[in-house]
């Protein structure tokens, strides 16, 4: 049975990727796509719904999940939207705050709602792993995190950064609103014990480069992840897609619980 979905932004860098990989695929179909008026044109020849507000598509496609690859204040207000038909809605967008992260922990007590900054396996793989190097390697090594991106990025630090250094803070024992550091300048004295360090390069059209560094006594490791394209985070959520149109409502789902944690 295929799979109904509706994808926000659908001109976007991942809205078009997202709508050219389910059109493509037998497992779904795309019910409808939004897009803001003034950038839609050329939709039209996808085949299918094209609306400029997403609760205008909502009550023609009961179940149908909604996946949001847009901007913070766009996708909490497709959950919110989402939340008033009972659709599930998968979220990819980076840069919420704090608040906005907690409405959409809330929402989920009423939808099904999947968000991850970073929908790539080889990413959730690293989140994984983390922890573990940071316990074998222990507090002699200092960490720090590099990202780089295509200059059309409007957060920083990534989304996926941000998750990077969560779980290595939380595997140290720290919190990262005592111990982040973003980016360094002028005279700033020794680097603190326990300090880390996230640092964002903006250029060109880098699809994304997320590095771990463990900077230890006459040595240092360096885990990185490369996306090469958009296909891989586009295949993650439609994944995740898939997996959320059986789940129940309840919490907020992310891609620890897909891959099984
Ligand atoms: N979780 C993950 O794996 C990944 C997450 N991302 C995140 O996804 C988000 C989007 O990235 P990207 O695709 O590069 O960004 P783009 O700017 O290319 O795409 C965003 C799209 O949303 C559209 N949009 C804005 N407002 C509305 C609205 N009210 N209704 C419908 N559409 C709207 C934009 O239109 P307009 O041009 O008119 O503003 C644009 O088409 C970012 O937060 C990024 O960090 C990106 C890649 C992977
Ligand atoms: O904006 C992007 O492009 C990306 N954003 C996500 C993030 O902020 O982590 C994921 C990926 O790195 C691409």
């Amino acid at each position: 049975m295929s799979i109904p979905v509706i994808i926000m932004g659908a001109k976007g860098r991942m809205g078009s990727t997202l709508t050219h990989l389910a059109m493509e695929s037998d497992q779904f179909t795309v019910s409808g796509v939004v897009e803001r008026a003034e950038y839609s044109k050329g939709l039209e020849t996808l085949g299918c719904p094209v609306m400029h507000d997403l609760a205008e598509l909502l009550p023609s496609c009961p179940g149908a999940t909604v996946i949001d690859f847009t901007a913070p204040e766009v996708s909490l207000d497709s959950a919110r939207k989402a939340s008033k038909t009972g659709n599930p809605i998968v979220i990819g967008t980076t840069g919420l705050s704090a608040d906005q992260q907690a409405e959409l922990e809330t929402m989920a007590r009423d939808i099904p709602i999947f968000w991850s900054p970073n929908m790539s396996i080889g990413v959730n793989a690293l989140v994984r792993i983390l922890p573990m190097l940071e316990r074998i390697l222990g507090e002699a090594y200092d960490m720090e995190i590099t990202e780089i991106h295509h200059h059309h990025k409007k957060d920083a630090p990534s989304g996926t950064a941000v998750k990077l250094a969560q779980v290595l803070a939380e595997s140290r024992g720290w919190k990262m609103d005592e111990v982040g550091n973003y980016g360094r300048q002028g005279i700033i004295g020794a680097r603190p014990e326990k300090e880390l360090g996230v640092h964002a390069l903006r250029g060109g059209d880098v699809v994304g480069d997320h590095t771990v560094y463990f900077f230890g006594p006459g040595e240092r490791v360096e885990v990185t992840h490369r996306a090469h394209s958009r296909e891989n985070f586009a295949r993650g959520a439609l994944r995740a897609a898939a997996w959320l149109s059986s789940r129940k409502p309840g919490r907020l789902y992310s891609m620890g619980q897909l891959l099984g944690e």
